[in-house]
């Protein structure tokens, strides 16, 4: 169950992300339970758990992090429309604010592990499918059983602002232009722990 302690609003040094982070993970948006909209009103792009057992990854501990997302998508959540051979990977897709969470669900009392990515942004499109690429560059906190659904809500709400301020400081704000972010469809970049 979760402490009853006030909590930090940011995480991570402030000197910018510490190993193993910042952590690469990749994969397509799929389906999950169909509850951060409808249960929770805090959509969460879903990637599959496979991602987390290529390249060393394997022990990423359950719990909350934050980091930036970047998706083959506008900033209205359409897919990018792409050319033909050799255009087919040009330019587009965003890169935002992103809190995920990895784990069992305690509260859902999940049978399997999932991972999920909140992003900061109003979208006005669902964008199943389309490939996200994170950067994890710190850990908030682990994940809690709740007594109601109101105060699991409550503390999500307070992991968005942690991961909005953490990200705010200039080491953390340098990462958003990491080069790997906007590579859609590049095999081999899954899951290492950036160096
Ligand atoms: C930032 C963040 C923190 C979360 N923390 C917890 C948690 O501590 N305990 C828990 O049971 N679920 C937690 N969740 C997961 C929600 O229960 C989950 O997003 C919801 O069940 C939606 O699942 P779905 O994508 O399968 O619809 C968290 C989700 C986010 C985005
Ligand atoms: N800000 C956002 N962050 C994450 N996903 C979003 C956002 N806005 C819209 N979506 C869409 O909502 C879907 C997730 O909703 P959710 O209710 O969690 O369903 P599911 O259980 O299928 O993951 C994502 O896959 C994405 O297409
Ligand atoms: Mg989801």
């Amino acid at each position: 169950m979760r402490p009853s302690a006030p909590r930090p609003l940011v995480a991570g040094p402030s000197t910018g992300p510490e190993r193993p982070f910042p952590i690469r993970l990749s994969g397509p948006i799929v389906k999950g339970f169909g509850r951060g909209s409808a249960d929770l009103g805090i959509p969460t792009a879903n990637i599959p758990l496979a991602g987390l057992s290529v390249g060393g990854n394997e022990d990423v501990e359950s719990g909350v992090y934050y980091g930036w997302a970047g998706v083959d998508i506008d900033d209205t959540g359409l897919r990018k429309e792409r050319g033909g051979e050799g255009e087919g990977r040009g330019p587009g897709g965003g890169v935002w604010e992103m809190v995920m969470s990895i784990g069992w669900n305690p509260y859902y009392k999940n049978e399997v592990r999932s991972v999920e990515v909140h992003i900061m942004h109003a979208f006005h499109h669902d964008f199943y499918g389309a490939r996200m690429n994170l950067l994890i560059c710190g850990f908030i906190r682990p994940e809690y059983d709740y007594v109601s659904k109101e105060s699991l809500i409550e503390d999500i709400n307070v992991d968005i602002e942690v991961a909005k301020r953490s990200l705010e400081r200039e080491p953390y704000l340098n990462l958003k232009g990491e080069k790997y972010l906007l590579e859609f469809g590049v095999e081999g970049h899954e899951n290492e722990v950036a160096s």
